[in-house]
């Protein structure tokens, strides 16, 4: 089951991206089912990668699944609606540090790859991913 969190107003705007327009990125992402093996394979590795996966394992995987899938299924213009928190709430005192970001970074690369996703189609959400570091990484 998913675990409840503290009340907050859920906004598309807590996805953290302006999301892309028009059905290029959908199909790169080979629809709703790649974009949710894609978060599958990179919830999977990140629970178990040895640098980051203390981070994550005394936290609901449910509701990440599937808050995850909400956030790259709107960015992608995917026709999905965000109901989770903005990223700043979401990381703050989980002591997420630069080479953190990094290494989830590589492990959502995997996962693409994994889902052959076209390779200029991966850089270009990843740049829509990459500025949330600001509100990701604890200062
Ligand atoms: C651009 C990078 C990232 C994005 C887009 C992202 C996205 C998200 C989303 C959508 C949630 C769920 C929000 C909610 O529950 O309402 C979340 C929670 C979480 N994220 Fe991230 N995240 C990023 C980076 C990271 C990194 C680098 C780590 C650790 C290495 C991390 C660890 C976690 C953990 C442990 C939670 C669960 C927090 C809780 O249960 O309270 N995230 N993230």
């Amino acid at each position: 089951g998913e675990a409840t969190v503290d009340p907050y107003v859920a906004s598309n705007a807590n996805a953290g991206a302006t999301p892309f327009t028009g059905d290029a990125m959908v199909k790169a992402f080979h629809g709703q089912d790649g974009i949710n093996r894609v978060v599958d394979g990179m919830v999977t590795l990140a629970y178990a990668d040895p640098v980051i996966g203390e981070i994550f394992t005394s936290h609901d995987k449910v509701r990440l699944k599937r808050t995850l899938v909400e956030q790259f299924c709107y960015i992608l213009n995917a026709g999905c609606v965000y109901s989770g928190r903005d990223m700043a709430s979401s990381h703050k005192d989980l002591g997420v540090q630069r080479k953190d970001m990094n290494r989830l970074v590589e492990l959502l690369q995997q996962a693409m790859r994994a889902e052959k996703i076209d390779f200029q189609a991966q850089n270009r959400f990843l740049s829509k991913l990459a500025p949330m570091h600001h509100d990701v990484v604890g200062r």
